[in-house]
């Protein structure tokens, strides 16, 4: 079994950190040029494999793509290759096969695509044999389930004949990607507005405009460094965090708020932010409907520094990279915490239930980068190991090699 052992710095804890730039921009961004027929300068686009996929998928002429977890490239290019229509089997992963796409392709059908499913109705491996557009250019689409499903179908509407009128139903989760989406087309010229009162976009038939562009850092990246500073000893820590924004895109932005509560403080200087620590609240209420890839950092984080931490919104976590909310229970276990249900579907609490592991912790990752990312600063409290470190690939490849930078990380067999 490969894996990597984490052991506490035992200096100051002072660093500067790249990070990796946004997966969810890069995506959107390539997307955006290949329907300008890649006439775009993108700049600073993330070396995440899901990017890379995506880059690979997009100059590819093989009938097959393979997306291997990425749900994003799944999604979108699945609504792109249709809009475009390219005939093309879209596959990936086991675990991408149990996520579902049939909102998604429902939609898409509707709107005159030939989609036909080559195992399960409703999810992947998928076979897109055409489009002839048609003329209904309103839709209703369930918003409680996957916002990628409406990023991918507004990404493509500025290609449709008549545009796209769509009409959200249901508790809307993941808001700020959507809202990411919206302005990135607006910036390349598409015509795109959003009722949130209503829960109406529409997106007229204006075709976008090639411009350069420069992807931002990665703020769900930037979540594990605010639990590096939150569970560092040392007072006088103070982290840099490049190329992050006050005014950002991204919706896990939301992670300076949060991580004030956990006693972290964010200084924006001009080429990033600055993390040094500050008094944490004695307890934590937080709703991750818009941003649930923060959940496992704060979960952990909080379940290390002891403070009860009740989660809202966190439902989708059961059908990403693996059940999320499950994977938690188990590995939170081994660091002297629990994840319990207290309302159904609804309410859960993490709360610590002993002081420091008999022995090293050894953490299990579920082929879900977020699990390896979300326990490694653990090991500024103790000793940790974290199983099939490779898994952080997926969003931020040169995890580790950052991650060195403040701790001691070795590679076991
Ligand atoms: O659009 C995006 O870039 C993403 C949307 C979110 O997914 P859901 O909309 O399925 O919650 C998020 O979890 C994912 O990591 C990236
Ligand atoms: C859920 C994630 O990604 P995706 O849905 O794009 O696979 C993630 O990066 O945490």
């Amino acid at each position: 079994m490969n894996a990597v052992r984490l052991t506490p710095p035992t200096g100051p804890v002072r660093a500067t950190i790249p990070l990796a730039s946004s997966k969810s921009e890069s995506n959107r961004a390539l997307i955006i040029d290949a329907l300008t027929g890649f006439q775009c300068d993108l700049q600073n686009l993330s070396t995440a494999r899901d990017t890379q996929t995506m880059i690979r998928l997009l100059k590819s002429d093989d009938a097959v793509a393979d997306v291997l977890d990425a749900g994003t490239t799944m999604r979108f290019l699945t609504a792109y290759f249709a809009a475009t229509g390219q005939k093309k089997i879209m596959t990936g992963t086991p675990r991408m096969c149990e996520r579902p796409i049939g909102i998604l392709v429902d939609a898409l059908r509707t709107l005159g695509a030939d989609i036909t499913y080559l195992k399960k109705e409703g999810y992947p491996p998928l076979q897109i044999n055409g489009f002839s557009p048609a003329e209904n250019n309103r839709l209703q689409i369930r918003g409680d389930v996957s916002s990628q499903y409406i990023s991918a179908l507004v990404m493509i509407a500025p290609t449709l004949p008549n545009g796209l009128t769509l009409e959200l139903t249901g508790a809307i989760g993941s808001r700020p990607y959507i809202e990411m989406t919206l302005e990135q087309m607006t910036y390349f010229g598409a015509d795109v507005q959003a009722d949130w009162a209503k829960n109406i976009i529409t997106v007229g038939p204006k075709p976008y405009i090639p411009k350069p562009y420069a992807i931002e850092s990665d703020w769900s990246g930037a979540s594990y460094w605010y639990s590096v500073a939150a569970l560092a000893d040392d007072q006088t820590t103070e982290l840099e965090l490049l190329g992050l924004k006050a005014k950002s895109l991204q919706g896990d932005s939301a992670i300076v708020d949060i991580m004030r509560a956990l006693g972290v403080e964010s200084t924006f200087t001009d080429s990033g932010v600055k993390l040094t620590k500050c008094a944490p609240e004695s307890s934590l209420e937080w709703d991750f409907t818009n941003c649930p890839d923060l959940a496992q950092t704060v979960a952990v984080c909080a379940a290390m520094k002891g403070i009860p931490l009740i989660l809202t919104g966190i439902e989708s976590l059961k059908i990403k990279e693996t059940d999320r909310i499950a994977a938690l229970q188990t590995e939170l276990q081994k660091v002297g915490a629990e994840l319990v249900e207290i309302e159904t579907n609804a309410r859960y609490i993490v709360r610590q239930f002993s002081i420091g592991p008999e022995s090293t912790a050894t953490i299990a990752t579920y082929d879900d980068h977020r699990m390896a990312m979300a326990f490694a600063p653990v090991a500024m409290q103790q000793e940790i190991v974290i199983e099939e470190p490779g898994v952080v690939a997926k969003s931020y490849p040169s995890f580790w090699d950052d991650m060195a930078r403040v701790l001691t990380v070795e590679t076991v067999a």
